[in-house]
């Protein structure tokens, strides 16, 4: 199946996902100058409950921080969305190197690692039903750069041993993801889509402008996680991006002048 291989990766996801050539496709490259600055835009409303979160889980592609999201408990409004958006789950793309990583880029600028924070419209009846909705799905995306240690991602890290390969699960409660966000929550928004197969066009983007800290060591640890599942050759989990996409004549939008 996909992959970030040579043999299948981002430039063979076509063969089998044809809307990887779609209208809507993400990530993008973000050019501050051409975004324009629009003041109907409202600030982000992120309102998490660290009790709805329930597990971490290395699924092979990247390893994600599950929510219980059959209630209200932990959602997203306002920003560029209508109505309230469920967090379903938060996880992360990086690279082998800290010359890349993350999926967006700024006027070409790579970051070693982008998180993605997964809201689905609860407009829809769950978030299978949304991914397939042009409406469906909110992302919010937050750019690391190699700085001070984040003490917050360190919980995150801490639980790494037990899921290194492919399949590994185990329960991760009581953690606030808002506390991996930036101070300011300026941000881009554009239409786009999920960036790994099936690359549904169902995502409204929301990319903070601001990024937050990870140390090297810390990007060492995430580069110790393995696609691979057990009792496999090991195959480190790195490179896991899909790179900038076609604009195909799309607005970028920024919430701050
Ligand atoms: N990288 S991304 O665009 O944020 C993304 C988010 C969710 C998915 N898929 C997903 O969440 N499937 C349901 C299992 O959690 C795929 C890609
Ligand atoms: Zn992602």
């Amino acid at each position: 199946s996909w992959g970030y291989a040579a043999n299948n990766g981002p430039d063979k996801w076509a063969d089998n996902f044809p809307i990887a050539n779609g209208p809507r496709q993400s990530p993008i490259d973000i050019v501050p100058g051409e975004a324009s600055y629009d003041a109907g835009l409202k600030a982000l409303n992120l309102k998490y409950d660290p009790s709805t979160c329930l597990d971490i889980l290395n699924n092979g592609h990247s390893f994600q921080v599950t929510f219980v999201d059959d209630n209200d408990s932990s959602t997203l409004t306002d920003g560029p969305i209508s109505g309230i958006y469920r967090l379903k789950q938060f996880h992360f793309h990086w690279g082998a190197s800290d010359d890349k990583g993350s999926e967006h880029t700024v006027a070409g600028t790579k970051y070693p690692a982008e998180l993605h924070l997964v809201h689905w419209n609860t407009k829809y009846a769950s978030f299978g039903e949304a991914a397939s909705q042009p409406d469906g799905l909110a992302v919010v995306g937050v750019f690391l750069q190699i700085g001070a240690e984040n003490a917050n991602l360190q919980k995150v890290l801490d639980a790494f041993d037990v899921i290194k390969a492919k399949g590994k699960q185990t329960s991760f409660a009581d953690f606030d993801p808002a506390t991996l966000l930036p101070g300011c929550l300026d941000y881009w928004t554009y239409d786009g889509s999920l960036t790994t197969p099936p690359l549904l066009e169902s995502v409204t983007w929301i990319v903070c402008k601001e990024p937050v800290s990870v140390s090297a060591e810390q990007m060492a640890k995430f580069r110790s996680l393995l696609f691979s599942a057990e009792g496999e050759a090991e195959c480190c989990m790195v490179d896991n991006y899909r790179p900038p996409q076609p604009l195909k004549g799309r607005a970028v939008r920024a919430s701050f002048k």
